[in-house]
């Protein structure tokens, strides 16, 4: 008995005659709506059996399905709707992965590596030694110093550099290759191939700064990674400190702290997608 009284009750509250407020609510609603209104046009509480005839009334009145109710909008509106993207898809994007020695930067690729398919990460050509357990054409292009020097005086590389003794470089086809595939360009470079990329590339490219979370954190992971002698641990520690200087230059910096290895990919990974979703995309041409 009660929610019949109040069920009768809202509905006269709704219908209630020149409320401005009933019209505001019901912009859209049809002429044979408000005809039922106005059929209502006095004060006293609608009796229910007529208010359960309105419910009905407006079943009724439903279109039957989804696409007879699309068909009825497009002949309204007088065209299809359009089922092409409302946006372009974004540009392939080059990110640029720089860091000090030590900072983890190959640690955070081959995690980024495992987690996203659309990337492409550039394989460098390197004039140093094989290593044991690299491959090549996976880790490097191992070369000579003179195929190096080749490669350079045709003008394949889009930067090269003498990195503590070895020359190594980016060769540009691979780029052209994987961006007319779609795909986005990861490259990983030093601080200084990072300066002569943003030379390059200017604003084209997104550079990303890979930090640690102190001094004393990069010295330990560098020391337990065992791969450095003293002498070029000194030299290494000494250039980190002048290359924090270099942060200015980047468009991000990710903190890759001990044991944090997975926020600081996930917050690479966010970068990515904030780019992809710019309204002015970055468009570089290699
Ligand atoms: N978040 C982390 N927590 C703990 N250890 C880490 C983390 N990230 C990387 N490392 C370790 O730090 C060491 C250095 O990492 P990595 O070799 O990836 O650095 P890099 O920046 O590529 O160095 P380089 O420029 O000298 O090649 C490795 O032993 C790696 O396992």
């Amino acid at each position: 008995m009660f929610r019949r009284l109040s069920t009768s009750f809202s509905l006269y509250i709704i219908s209630k005659p020149k409320s401005p407020f009933a019209l505001q609510r019901n912009p859209i609603k049809s002429e044979k709506q408000y005809q039922r209104f106005d059929h209502s046009l006095s004060l006293t509480p609608t009796p229910l059996v007529f208010s359960s005839n309105i419910r009905m009334n407006h079943t009724q009145a439903a279109p039957v399905n989804k696409i007879e109710l699309l068909r009825s909008l497009e002949a309204s509106l007088g065209h299809a709707f359009d089922s092409n993207p409302v946006c372009p898809p974004p540009n392939p994007l080059i990110i640029v992965i720089s860091g000090p020695s030590g900072v983890g930067k190959d640690t955070v690729i081959k995690k980024l590596r495992e987690s996203r398919d659309s990337l492409h990460f550039v394989v460098t050509a390197t004039s140093r030694p094989m290593r044991p357990g690299e491959v090549n054409g996976k880790d490097y292009f191992f070369v000579s110093k003179e195929e190096f020097l080749q490669m350079v005086d045709k003008n394949e590389l889009l930067e090269y550099a003498l990195v503590y003794g070895d020359y190594k470089g980016i060769p540009k086809t691979q780029i052209r290759e994987y961006m007319a595939k779609g795909y986005d360009i990861v490259l990983r470079v030093d601080i200084q191939g990072a300066r002569t990329l943003r030379r390059i590339l200017g604003d084209s490219a997104v550079f990303v700064f890979l930090a640690a979370e102190s001094e004393m954190a990069l010295v330990e992971r560098l020391v337990e990674r065992k791969t450095e002698n003293r002498e070029e641990l000194l030299v290494r520690i000494a250039t980190a400190r002048e290359e924090v200087q270099h942060v200015k230059n980047f468009d991000y910096v990710v903190v890759n702290a001990e044991g944090k290895l997975d926020s600081a990919v996930k917050l690479v990974e966010s970068v990515i997608d904030a780019e992809k979703a710019k309204v002015r995309q970055r468009s570089a041409v290699i």
